[in-house]
């Protein structure tokens, strides 16, 4: 450790202080005190945190982007309502419970993006979190809610996350006044139970959900849902936040309006209508693509060639266009065609 520190700094006092300095935040994490270990003292002067746990110095330096900012200016009517509603929840100090129900591209993201570059403006804490590594890395200051809860990867009903009530994320926690979760219809319900049960704990306020905090999940049911190996329909669907007693304290706020398809409205209703479950289907369950949406597969040798020329007209006069590089992509749900591609 104090060879990071040694690169940048001669003394070797100011190289000890600093490693100190870390191990003190390590211990804060895990709710310990550094001062309960025979080790030296630490001088404040090299701590850019001055004694406020890590979690919190860390989450308060998180720089509003000034885009952000301006993101509320441009909210449609159903992100609107739901910003200021939130933003309502957080200023009664009463809390309350959100679920931001909105299929892909309704702009749940831009949604906390605004709130919590707004929170943050206000010089609040506000801990931004999501199940996956990818949707949490697109919110400024994101981490998986693994991570920032300590929830345990296996946990039963009634379980606890593995924080103390004296540790860094128990003080951050308590601190925040807005808690978001993205991707929550992916996580088990027992994980968000577990934090709920933790926040009422370090709260104080065993009768209050998430010890009365505002608190916004989202997610979208009609995409990913829990893993439950080998699980039934049922099984999984049981194993979902909607099965939770949280679910009914939950106030709902709905996003309809796509807005990343928001130039073709036929194409986002044909979107919302599979994910609703109302698309014509056959006894497999599988819908039709109609037929301008697909390159037809002849089995002749130029298919590939005429899927890439749909995809990629003029390639070569493009490839440095960063926007028409970035607008479009050829998926596949195997391997083999990855490997076909290539
Ligand atoms: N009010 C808005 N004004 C302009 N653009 C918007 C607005 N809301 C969302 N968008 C844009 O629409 C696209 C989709 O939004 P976003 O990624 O927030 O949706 P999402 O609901 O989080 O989608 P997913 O569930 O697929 O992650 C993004 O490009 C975003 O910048």
């Amino acid at each position: 450790m104090s060879e990071d520190y040694r690169r940048n700094n001669p003394s070797d006092a100011i190289v000890e202080q600093m490693v100190l300095i870390d191990i003190r935040n390590m211990l804060q994490s895990m709710g310990k005190e550094i001062k309960s270990f025979p080790l030296p003292e630490i001088d404040n002067t090299y701590d850019d945190a001055c004694g406020v746990p890590h979690e919190i110095f860390k989450e308060s330096n998180i720089e509003s982007i000034e885009d952000d900012v301006a993101l509320s200016d441009s909210l449609n009517n159903e992100q609107r309502a739901a910003y200021d509603e939130i933003l309502s929840s957080i200023d009664s100090k009463d809390g309350g419970l959100f679920f931001v129900d909105g299929p892909g591209g309704t702009g749940k993201t831009f949604l906390y993006r605004a709130l919590l570059a707004k929170v943050r403006s206000q010089n609040k804490i506000a801990v931004a979190t999501a199940t996956s590594g990818v949707a949490a890395s697109i919110m400024p200051g994101g981490r998986t809610a693994h991570s920032r809860f300590k929830i345990p990867l296996t946990i039963e009903s009634g379980g606890y996350c593995s924080f103390t009530k004296q540790s860094g994320t128990a003080t951050l926690l308590r601190t925040a006044s807005l808690i978001i979760w993205d991707e929550v219809s992916m996580i088990k319900k027992q994980k968000v139970e577990a934090l709920d049960n933790s926040m009422r704990d370090i709260m104080d306020r065993p009768d209050l959900p998430f010890g009365g905090k505002t608190v916004v999940f989202g997610g979208d049911f009609r995409q990913v849902l829990p893993v439950v190996r080998k699980g039934s329909r049922a099984q999984i669907v049981d194993a979902s936040l909607r099965r939770s007693y949280l679910w009914d304290y939950m106030r709902h706020l709905k996003l309809v309006r796509n807005m990343r398809a928001h130039s073709d409205p036929w194409f986002a209703e044909y979107l919302l209508r599979i994910g609703n479950g109302i698309e014509e289907s056959n006894v497999d369950g599988e819908v039709r693509l109609p037929d301008e949406i697909c390159v037809p597969y002849t089995g002749d040798d130029n298919d590939l060639d005429r899927l890439i020329q749909c995809i990629f007209p003029n390639l070569n006069e493009n490839m440095a266009n960063k926007d028409y590089i970035t607008s479009r992509a050829i998926l596949s749900t195997a391997m083999i065609g990855l490997i076909v591609l290539i």
